[in-house]
């Protein structure tokens, strides 16, 4: 049973971090101290609670964004577990769009790292008012003031200190609280369940004060009242500088910042507190905004309970072979057993089941409202990004938009038997991911999967194994190209067919005209409108469109391109969608026909973090690869080197940076853009 909550008291949070910087770690002991979970699971075990996937335990990072509940003090905090590498940034943006807040997750010993810089810079562009929590604090090497300006540097943040380390690496004993001046200690014996806050020592007063006078000079700078107190030495109160924090926090003016060691059981409580002082519920953010599907009006939504109902479906997932589709609930409510509306279908559908889930657990309910973020089953149509309302105030809310796929692979399944498992299987990955695609190559038969890099394809074929025993044989990686054409081209064709007893005419003719990079493709009709009848015009858009996607040079998408149709006429009674729709894709292939075409390739931003002793080698090595190095900047007693380099050159690059440096360089690579090969 639910008990009635309070929306001021919701906390919508996602854990975001580098990869390794003990997000993970840091969320299990969440889960252990508010009481959800009996034992604390470790990642290096394999156990971790919210890794529950098998490939996720095997290969110790988090694939999918998974949701779990939590309660503390008088907090629901839910926590959307967001993973690390760049192949999954879909994820990360999926769960970025349903948050109210974000805790950054950082190493103390490598402070911000690139995949920390990309995904701070997602969250900037969603908004979400963030804390930090530097992690590791035991670790040899751990440096929490360094980790702060790098935060600061790095992530153009307003880092704010609320805490500070009592020592570091080995001898990292516990924080201060620079709010309440008091230091807390955990009891190992008890994994940190229990701690005291007490006097601080001698030994860290000078700190202690040091620091509480930064603490209050930023938060000056950024509120009237206690800058007049702080001026005035007058006492500010702790719930006085809490409401300040809280309220630049929400307003994105400052970053509080917390420490300690998730590993090591100490600083989780105080984070679990900032939670609830600092982070907003659904009612300090914007409403969330959406567009009536009739009219275009733009319609707001309050996190209201009784208000009409706002639900966005973020991720559906496959689960024993049943859909649990991930709705956050901006307003309204939905009840077990009840109909919701989906405005893209068009249609009802019936909600079978209200699950509040805890990582790989569920809890029943019997409904869900504003502010909440729960897994539904019933929904047989709905897909990931679709709105569920109520029929009498539909909306449609905010789309989430999706990279393109860079890499593919081509599958063969390996007996008869796996054919025929296969095509189902992949459609539950569609179902699931938005940036798996699937096609079939026409001459060879084989079935090509493409995706966001090669981690993404390798584990989807690792799932297909272990998960639903569908072997495949893999083909090498291929790079997806675009095309495009290099000057102005034009095409005409006559369509002319009888067809079911009815004879279809029609006469087009379309130009094409080069656009810059990343305009995509776009339409206009210039043909008078007494030879083509409006109606006409969107079948013949989308006849264009259609065949634009299957390419020319060799079968990859065409982009960056003006379609113009120019003119086209029928003849008296054989005037049809039909025939307009076929023959203006005719005229497209013949324009294609006579234009000057190239590919498009896709070109990798990537950093290499390569010892001093390896730079000269490192360097050559990415100029071969026809990269361009843009940077390099030292960091202790290690090279950044930024660099732009085709993807199609990066193949096993991780291989051969691992051997020419003896393990120690590392890498991460993004897409940056499609340019001409
Ligand atoms: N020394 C030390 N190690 C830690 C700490 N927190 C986590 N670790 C270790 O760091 C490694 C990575 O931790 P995870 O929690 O898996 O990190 P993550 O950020 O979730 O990583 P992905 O899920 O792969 O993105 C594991 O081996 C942890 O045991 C800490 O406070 N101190």
């Amino acid at each position: 049973m639910s008990k009635p909550k309070n929306i001021s008291k919701i906390r919508n949070i996602g854990i975001m971090a580098h990869i390794d910087a003990g997000k993970t770690t840091v969320t299990e002991r969440i889960l252990y101290y508010t009481g959800r979970s009996h034992k604390i699971g470790e990642v290096h075990d394999g156990e971790a609670t919210m890794d529950w996937m098998q490939d996720e335990q095997d290969r110790g990072i988090t694939i999918t964004s998974a949701v779990t509940y939590c309660q503390w003090k008088t907090a629901s905090i839910q926590i959307i577990d967001t993973p690390g590498h760049v192949d999954f940034t879909v994820e990360v943006e999926r769960a970025l769009r349903v948050l109210d807040g974000a805790i950054g997750v950082f190493c103390a010993v490598g402070g911000v790292e690139p995949q920390s810089e990309t995904v701070w810079r997602q969250a900037d562009r969603y908004k979400v008012p963030r804390m930090a929590f530097i992690n590791k604090m035991d670790r040899t090497g751990a440096d929490f003031f360094a980790a702060c300006d790098s935060i600061r540097e790095k992530l153009s943040a307003n880092p704010v200190m609320i805490q500070v380390p009592i020592g570091a690496e080995d001898r990292f004993q516990g924080v201060i609280d620079l709010l309440t001046m008091e230091q807390i200690a955990w009891n190992d014996e008890t994994l940190g369940a229990e701690y005291t806050a007490g006097p601080i020592d001698n030994a860290f007063r000078e700190l202690a004060e040091e620091y509480r006078d930064k603490l209050l000079e930023a938060v000056s700078e950024l509120d009237d009242d206690i800058m007049e107190k702080y001026l005035g030495e007058e006492d500010i109160s702790v719930d006085e500088l809490r409401a300040a924090i809280r309220a630049a926090t929400i307003r994105r003016d400052m970053v509080p910042v917390l420490c300690g060691s998730a590993l090591k059981n100490k600083g989780i409580q105080p984070l679990l507190d900032a939670i609830e002082y600092y982070l907003p519920s659904p009612k300090d953010v914007p409403p969330v905004k959406g567009e009536h599907p009739d009219t275009g009006d733009i319609l707001e939504f309050k996190p209201e309970k009784n208000g009409p109902l706002a639900a966005l479906i973020f991720k559906v997932s496959m689960i024993e072979g049943r859909k649990l589709s991930f709705a956050r609930i901006y307003s309204g409510k939905i009840a077990s057993g009840g109909d919701v509306f989906n405005p893209a279908l068009k249609r009802k559908e019936k909600l079978s089941r209200i699950l509040r889930m805890h990582a790989n657990k569920r809890e029943r309910l019997d409904e869900a409202s504003a502010g909440d973020i729960v897994g539904i089953v019933g929904l047989k149509n709905s897909v990931t990004g679709d709105t569920l309302c109520n029929p009498d105030h539909p909306v449609f809310l905010e789309k989430m938009e999706y990279a393109q796929p860079v890499i593919s692979i081509a599958i063969e399944p390996k007996t008869h038997a796996d054919q025929e498992k296969l095509d189902d299987v992949l459609e539950k990955f569609m179902i699931e991911d938005p940036t798996l695609k699937v096609s079939k190559e026409e001459e060879t038969g084989q079935t090509i999967l493409s995706g966001m890099g090669e981690l993404h394809l390798e584990i989807i074929i690792s799932r297909m194994i272990k998960e639903f025993n569908t072997s495949v044989n893999v083909g090498k990686p291929q790079v997806v190209y675009r095309e495009i054409i290099t000057a102005p081209a034009r095409g005409q064709a006559v369509f002319e067919q009888e067809i079911q007893g009815k004879s279809h005419y029609a006469n087009v003719t379309v130009a094409l005209n080069p656009m810059v990079r990343g305009q995509g493709v776009t339409f206009k009709s210039l043909a008078p409108e007494e030879k083509i009848a409006p109606q006409y015009i969107q079948n013949i858009e989308t006849g264009i469109r259609g065949s634009l996607d299957g390419g020319f040079l060799k079968g990859y998408p065409i982009v960056d391109v003006e379609i113009v149709l120019v003119d086209g006429f029928s003849e008296e009674g054989k005037t049809s969608e039909l025939g307009f729709g076929v023959c203006a894709s005719m005229a497209v292939k013949e324009a294609l026909k006579n234009a000057k075409m190239a590919l498009l390739e896709p070109i990798m931003d990537v950093e290499v973090f390569v010892p001093d002793a390896n730079m000269g080698d490192a360097i050559a090595d990415l100029n071969a690869r026809g990269g361009r190095v843009e940077s390099i900047t030292p960091k202790s007693d290690i090279q950044v080197v930024k660099a732009v380099v085709p993807l199609s050159r990066m193949f096993g690059y991780s291989t051969a940076l691992r051997s020419a440096t003896q393990g120690r360089g590392t890498f991460t690579m993004q897409f940056k853009s499609f340019d001409t090969v």
